[in-house]
């Protein structure tokens, strides 16, 4: 392989991650996507037999060095690996066999394709798909690294070979992202100086420290345990949010170690990378149980109010996120339940164990039991081989939040009960019992009381559920929340459409003048919508499409009828490309109009992503 030492294997990797995803069809397509990158120029030079030689003028990375006598072409090498990986679908190794570095006058690289297929991707790096502007800054990203580079050592030759540090060292400290690589173990094996600027921990020494003790929150044996790659946010205490891009280090078939990328939030490819990977792991179904959705941690920090009551709820929950109470959170739909059961675990000392939550209402009565206790091999017919752990296991050690709780059948409930009182499960078909130590935080809309007293809730589990009670009050019971809402909602699409949007003092009105049924969620959707509509950085009352049973009063305001029309097309668009779950030829014609009329007006109305 190209690289040699951990640190030049990083910068391989990057590269072979991002060559991974080029848009590649033929072999002859490879030269120009990555030259296109921005990296120098490249040409086939021979294809014989299982290898494929290429020359690399004006290489990005030596053409800015004096000779060093050794190779430097570590990203490059993996970038045209990764390309070549993505069209072969084989395991590819790529090795520098002429570089600038070395007094050469363009870079060769010789790539060994090997015999046996299969999809081999051993550096998923950066799930980015095909997002080209993402491939390009992150190419950009690591480009400046060596930029830096050549900035800390031109000059003299001398200051070159005088460098303590090999290139791969020096790239590895240059490089604008904190980076920390660890054994198999979770102990750290190197941080680079980014890594320690950004986490705060400048002076101290961190090597073969634990990584928790460095990131915190960190989910090293998750990674271990799926190899996959995970990410997830943390707060410094003063500060920003982190962003850590955990990947795990396979040499041969063994995981070796991890690495951590991490920056913060306040850089630009950066969010829109997270926001790539929150949809590709959303799309993917990827660990759905697990209620963490990487980057999407809720905290008390989150949930903002100005109402009295509720801060005198969220004051008792806070209090009761220290201990191991049972906690029942009632409140209308949309009212922030699953929210503050999230904030509940992060403040509590399971915030390291799993969230899982359990929809009581969306899934099937018949599949509740094996759901929530899991079922041993053979139990029923179509039963996994093996078995499956039930919820209950999965949130050993940590919390069960059993959302829609007044939806679960009155049977269920007999075994919940009996569960919760021995904090013992059996799986369907074992007379094995476990033990498990679970924390339960319970939620519904419905009137439990009531349901209790109608027969349709048992009494015992309703008493057993009820020792910390928490109601939120409805959206409209908290009116002067709703400023402070729409502000980090706003804040928060701005980040993701990147605009600069703002209510206009009639918007804001219309927005206080609404009743809310849905309550917090509707608040989203209506901004959300909103947002995608105004044509300016500023959101009017017409932007707002608020639902009609909910109106208090009539809140569109007179405008020119060339407006009104130009928002009724732009409504009838949006509302056809959901109705076809974007398809445009359905839309364009479900609206009488030719595909080309369809894109012509998207263009217009702004509604075409770039
Ligand atoms: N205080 C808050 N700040 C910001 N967003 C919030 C807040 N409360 C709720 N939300 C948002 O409102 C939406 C609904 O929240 P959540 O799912 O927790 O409500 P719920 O009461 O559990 O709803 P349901 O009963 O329908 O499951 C979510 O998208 C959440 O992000």
């Amino acid at each position: 392989m190209l690289a040699s030492t951990p640190e030049n294997t990083v910068y391989y990797r990057a590269g072979y991650s991002i060559g991974r995803q080029l848009p590649v069809n033929d072999l002859e397509e490879i030269p120009d996507k990555i030259s296109a990158l921005g990296v120098g120029n490249l040409k086939l030079k021979s294809v014989k037999g299982g290898k494929i030689t290429v020359k690399w003028n004006e290489c990005f990375t030596c053409s800015h060095f004096p000779p060093v006598g050794q190779q430097l072409c570590y990203l490059e090498g993996g970038l045209l690996a990764g390309a070549l990986n993505k069209l072969f679908k084989k395991r590819i190794e790529v090795e520098e066999t002429k570089c600038w570095g070395t007094g050469e006058h363009y870079c060769q690289m010789e790539a060994t394709i090997s015999p046996v297929s299969g999809l081999d991707e051993p550096y998923s790096f950066f799930p980015l798909e095909k997002n080209n502007r993402l491939l390009k800054d992150l190419t950009f990203q690591a480009l400046l690294a060596t930029r830096s580079y050549r900035q800390a050592t031109l000059g003299s030759e001398k200051e070159v070979k005088g460098f303590p540090l090999s290139i791969g060292e020096a790239i590895f400290h240059i490089i604008p992202l904190g980076l920390v690589i660890t054994d198999n173990q979770g102990r750290v094996v190197g941080i680079n100086k980014a890594g320690l600027q950004i986490l705060g921990i400048t002076g101290q020494r961190v090597q073969g420290r634990m990584l928790e003790e460095v990131i915190p929150l960190a989910q090293y044996s998750e990674i271990i345990q799926s190899g996959r790659p995970r990410v997830w946010e943390f707060q410094k205490t003063k500060g920003n949010t982190i962003i850590v891009i955990g990947t795990p280090l396979w040499i041969q078939s063994e995981i070796e170690g991890v690495l951590y990328q991490f920056f913060s939030d306040e850089n630009e490819p950066v969010r829109l990378l997270l926001e790539q990977l929150k949809k590709v792991e959303a799309r993917v179904g990827h660990n759905p149980e697990n209620f963490k959705p990487a980057g999407c941690l809720f905290n008390f920090r989150h949930i903002r109010t100005l109402n009295h009551y509720f801060r005198d709820v969220l004051s008792l929950a806070q209090k009761a996120a220290g201990s191991n109470a049972t906690v029942l959170i009632l409140g209308e739909s949309g009212t922030g339940k699953g929210v503050l059961a999230q904030a509940i675990h992060e403040e509590s000392p399971r915030r390291n164990a799993p969230l899982i939550k359990v929809d009581c209402a969306a899934i099937p009565p018949e599949l509740l039991e094996s759901e929530l206790f899991g079922y041993e091999e053979g139990a029923f017919t179509g039963a996994k081989k093996g078995g499956k752990p039930g919820k209950f296991e999965l949130a050993h050690g940590g919390t069960i939040f059993l959302d829609e709780i007044g939806d679960m059948p009155l049977n269920m409930q007999a075994k919940l009960l009996r569960v919760l009182q021995d904090k013992e499960i059996e799986r369907l078909g074992s007379t094995r019992t476990r033990k498990i130590d679970v924390r339960v935080i319970a939620a519904t809309n419905k009137d439990l009381e009531k349901m209790v007293h109608e027969g349709r809730f048992r009494e015992d589990l309703f008493y057993r559920l009820n020792v910390v009670t928490l109601v939120l009050p409805p959206l409209k019971e908290r009116p002067e929340d709703i400023p402070l809402l729409a502000e980090d909602i706003l804040q928060r699409l701005n980040k993701e459409y990147g605009k600069k949007l703002r209510l206009t003092p009639a918007a804001m009105e219309c927005l206080l003048s609404y009743s809310w049924p849905g309550n917090v969620r509707e608040l989203e959707n209506v901004l959300e919508r909103a947002a995608i509509l105004a044509e300016t950085q500023e959101i009017h009352p017409h932007h707002l499409t608020i639902g009609y049973h909910g109106k208090k009063k009539r809140v569109r305001e007179i405008s020119p009828l060339y407006k009104v029309r130009i928002e009724a097309e732009k409504e009838a668009i949006i509302q056809a490309l959901e109705a076809f779950g974007g398809e445009k030829t359905r839309a364009a014609k479900a609206l009488g109009l030719s595909r080309q009329a369809l894109y012509t007006k998207m263009a217009s109305y702004g509604l075409l992503k770039n």
